[in-house]
């Protein structure tokens, strides 16, 4: 399998050095040349794998050529061993046909372990057998930062250093973070927003003669590996619920639209989607788009579902390359127009294109506590305030009652105590046994401008187990 940029310039690489990639050189993100495609009846024969099985079937075009079959099946039974429910991603009915799929039950407690479990397994794999040793600098504006912190801490070849947007996380969060200890372990709080901190990551890409000769890598959604994993639950709720032989549909929490455009992978694999829900919060450019055609930045707000408090979304150009027939001039030029602040609309047929399979809604902090309480009345389950925003824009976009309609509970309740609270469900929030002392463990942080020389003198300070590169 061969990966090629958005943008058109780069090279193609393979697996490997996809994996240890983030943004192309070109400044696009990389995609599969050729998308693998699954027919009926070999998506049909998967149902009742146990999720490993189904993760290998699911992943193993991606990677071939680059990990053999026995050792990506060792790799895939150790990463989703690791999670607290049997079912791995279990589907919850909240009523008829609305389901919830919980791919909170990995160890940080959001959707983020799928992918970043799996990510910091296959980095040992690769490195060690390079004799390697690489830099991550990632950005969070919650879930990411912890999951890759917990899915990297135990790597020989690898520092990583998170940046994270000073006093915008939820003290769970900046907790998950902050108290994990190591010398290759560095969190960053910048005094800036989160796309500040995604800014800065990439522009690290562009220029990484700071980094004196090492690689950097991305943990982000930049990194194709990330998008690869989180395809299989798509499959994996669609098999439990009847499919391939009958369509499902999802609604899913959107920030950096990630997660949604692994939904939209999956339909081109072969997987019947009727239809996916771009939700967003108050920070709504992807709604903006979706309703009206306009790609235009506004100002980011802070808001009661704060890892969704992105502006600039970074896989949204993975979409629009299959949108304009994978014209790579075509997306640089739309960027660097955007990059300047300009904004943009795409031709109506590309945008009718999109409108076929993807609906939107952006949710307030009022209607996310509204569902919270509503959904909570009716079942007695407790939503974050992510999965909540996906349930509210499954309701009011739905375009077919029959079509099972799967929402994505990216996070857990405990995580976001303040929107539970305000919420006034009146539901006591108990961390899970691992994190039980989170409150009472000393924290490790170091706060910075919103800077990118700042950040990366520190980082070459740091970058050797602690020690100057
Ligand atoms: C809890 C939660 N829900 C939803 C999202 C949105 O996912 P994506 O950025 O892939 O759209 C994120 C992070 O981005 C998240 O942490
Ligand atoms: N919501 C994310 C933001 C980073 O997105 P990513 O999926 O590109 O890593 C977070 O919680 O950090």
């Amino acid at each position: 399998m061969r990966y090629i940029s958005t943008r058109g310039q780069a090279p193609a690489l393979n697996f490997e050095d996809v994996l240890l990639a983030g943004l192309a050189t070109d400044g696009g993100l990389y995609v599969p040349e050729n998308l693998p495609r699954f027919t009926q009846e070999e998506i049909a024969s998967w149902a009742g794998l146990p999720y490993h099985e189904l993760a290998f079937r699911v992943m193993r075009p991606f990677v071939t050529g680059s990990i053999p079959d026995a050792d990506f099946k060792k790799i895939l039974e150790e990463t989703y061993g690791v999670f607290s429910h049997n079912a791995v991603a279990p589907l919850r009915q909240l009523n008829g046909n609305e389901w919830v799929l919980e791919l909170f039950h990995g160890p940080t407690l959001a959707f983020k372990d799928f992918a970043l479990q799996l990510l910091g397994r296959l980095l040992d794999y690769v490195l060690e057998k390079r004799g390697e040793r690489v830099v991550i600098v990632g950005a969070t504006s919650g879930d990411t930062g912890s999951a890759a912190i917990e899915g990297c801490k135990h790597c020989e070849n690898v520092d990583i250093f998170i940046l994270h947007p000073h006093n915008r996380v939820s003290e769970v969060q900046r907790r998950q973070m902050t108290t994990i200890f190591g010398e290759n372990i560095h969190n960053i709080a910048i005094e800036g927003n989160f796309d500040d901190c995604q800014e800065m990551v990439k522009a690290s890409f562009a220029d990484q003669s700071f980094l004196k000769g090492t690689r950097l890598v991305a943990v982000n959604s930049i990194n194709w590996a990330r998008i690869m994993a989180q395809i299989v639950y798509y499959f994996h709720a669609a098999l439990q619920l009847g499919g391939p032989a009958r369509s499902v549909s999802f609604s899913v929490p959107t920030g950096n639209f990630g997660d949604i455009f692994a939904g939209y992978l999956a339909r081109n694999m072969g997987l019947p989607i009727n239809q996916l829900i771009v939700a967003t919060n108050r920070n709504d450019i992807l709604h903006r788009f979706m309703s009206g055609n306009q790609y235009v930045k506004e100002t980011l707000h802070a808001t009661l579902s704060p890892s969704m408090d992105i502006m600039v979304s970074s896989n949204f150009e993975r979409l629009l390359f299959d949108l304009h027939g994978r014209n790579g001039a075509a997306i640089a030029g739309l960027m660097d127009n955007f990059k300047q602040g300009g904004g943009f609309s795409v031709e109506q047929e590309r945008w009718t294109e999109a409108r076929k399979l993807f609906d939107s809604l952006a949710v307030d902090d009022a209607q996310t506590c509204e569902t919270i309480a509503e959904v909570f009345e009716q079942t007695g389950e407790l939503l974050d305030p992510h999965t909540a925003i996906g349930v509210k824009a499954a309701r009011e976009c739905r375009r077919s009652l029959d079509i099972p309609m799967v929402i994505l509970g990216t996070a857990h309740p405990v995580k976001f105590p303040d929107a539970v609270e305000k919420a006034g469900v009146g539901k006591a929030l108990e961390l899970p046994v691992h994190l039980a002392d989170l409150f009472e463990r000393d924290e490790r942080c170091t706060v910075l401008p919103n800077d990118l020389k700042a950040v990366q003198a520190f980082v070459s300070q740091h970058g050797n187990r602690g020690k100057p590169l």
